[in-house]
């Protein structure tokens, strides 16, 4: 059966960095039965710096695109199907619960939120609005993710994982007003990049619910105004102990951008490695985009004849752009389903339970590492979500 084609019209709540490139593989040229338009923007900034923005986006008609200066506004007034926040991670709760409560529905930005209270309050809220509310966990859903869910079988019981996400970000060229480097952004390596190497840990165990933290130890970055955590290594078992992951993050190593942009086009550093019962499967850096997986079948049967190991290269390519309009897909043909309904109780959290189970990770990760951020950017009530607005000073 031919898929019916939609248009999804999509609204974004911040002109970030990530969202230029979300942006541009939206509106590459799409062949599929998925289109995707920009609708409207909400900004902080200007009406004439959203202007140039947009205009510097190519394949967008910018004079199209309404623009708000409120997220409020365009919440109310906006002409739109999805809502894409982009948000730094402290401000993912409010602002998702906002287009919640406006019956809107939303992609928000890795990680969800800051901890599972607040996404298990956002799930909850979706499902009696109605509406669909997705993590924008984009790498789950690329070509090379979904041959490995394809040959988890094969593969036969996942013994151990290691994975590692390190980018150097932290370097001195850095602007030290990046979300990056401000701890009341959101900044540490846990958050913005341990959600990626955990996501692995996820897959590989498909799914395993009983996998709990059993280790987790940082080391800290000094930004010079506040420390952040940086290396993190966090110990993961399974309910009866059989199978275990180990997980690295870091935001300095290693130790130059160069180098990381080398492995980056080597493809041979692992970034993830599964040890199963059958075969070890390697991931190449970096773990948040695999094009490629390589296989080695030690199961008997899959052995050469001369008894040695058979390897595997197979190439799973992101099929256009950065590979941001694949999740974008998913979504939209969820919200093409339901139609304008918002069937109080009908709603659906896509990825909820693997988005529950990394923040739960994390928020014991963080415990057992010290891992803390101001109260007001963690609760999940009502007020304190507002005071998150009043303690946020962007420029
Ligand atoms: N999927 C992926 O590959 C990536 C995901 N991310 C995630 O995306 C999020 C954004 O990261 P990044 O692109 O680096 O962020 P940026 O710092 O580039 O942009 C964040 C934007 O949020 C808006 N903003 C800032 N403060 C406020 C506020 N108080 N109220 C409303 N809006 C505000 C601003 O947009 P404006 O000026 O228009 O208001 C700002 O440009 C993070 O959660 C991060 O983890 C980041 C990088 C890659
Ligand atoms: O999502 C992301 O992907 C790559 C990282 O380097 C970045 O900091 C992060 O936000």
């Amino acid at each position: 059966m031919t898929e019916s084609k939609f248009t999804c019209r999509w609204a974004l709540l911040g002109l970030s960095n990530i969202a230029k490139t979300f942006l541009d593989d939206l509106t590459l040229p799409q062949e599929g039965a998925i289109q995707h338009s920009l609708s409207c923007v909400s900004t902080t900034s200007s009406k004439e710096k959203a202007q140039q923005w947009l205009a510097e986006r190519s394949n967008l008609d910018a004079s199209r695109v309404q623009i708000y200066t409120t997220f409020e506004e365009m919440l109310q007034r906006g002409e739109f199907d999805i809502v894409y926040i982009s948000t730094p991670h402290p401000l993912h709760y409010a602002h998702a619960k906002a287009a919640i409560k406006h019956g809107r529905h939303v992609l928000v930005e890795k990680p969800a939120t800051m901890n599972k209270a607040q996404f298990e309050s956002l799930s909850a809220l979706a499902k009696s609005a109605g509406v669909v509310l997705m993590e924008a966990m984009w790498t789950r859903y690329l070509p090379a993710v979904q041959y490995l869910q394809q040959i988890l079988p094969q593969i036969g019981k996942v013994k151990r994982v290691f994975s590692d996400l390190s980018v150097p970000i932290a370097d001195e060229d850095m602007p030290r007003s990046s979300r990056l480097l401000d701890k009341q952004a959101g900044a540490g390596a846990m958050l913005d990049m341990g959600v990626y190497a955990l996501t692995w840990v996820d897959l590989a165990f498909n799914g395993s619910p009983s996998t709990k933290v059993a280790f987790a130890k940082t080391i800290t970055y000094d930004t010079g105004k506040e420390l952040i955590d940086d290396i993190n290594t966090v110990v993961l078992n399974s309910g009866d102990g059989s199978q275990v992951a180990i997980v690295t993050t870091s935001m300095t190593l290693p130790g130059s951008t160069k180098h990381s942009d080398k492995l980056a086009v080597e493809k041979v550093a692992p970034s993830v490695r599964i040890e199963a019962e059958n075969a070890q499967v390697s991931i190449p850096f970096p773990l948040i985009r695999p094009q490629e997986l390589h296989i080695e079948w030690y199961k008997k049967e899959k052995l050469s004849k001369d008894g040695s190991e058979v390897r595997e290269t197979v190439s799973k390519p992101v099929e256009r752009g950065w590979g941001l309009w694949y999740q974008a897909d998913v979504i939209a043909r969820e919200v093409q389903i339901r139609g304008a309904s918002r069937t109080q109780g009908t709603g659906l959290v896509i990825g909820g339970d693997e988005t529950v189970r990394i923040l739960e990770w994390m928020d014991t990760a963080r415990g057992l590492s010290g891992i803390v951020y101001d109260d007001a950017l963690e609760a999940s009530s009502e007020k304190m979500s507002s005071h998150v607005y009043a303690v946020l000073a962007f420029d």
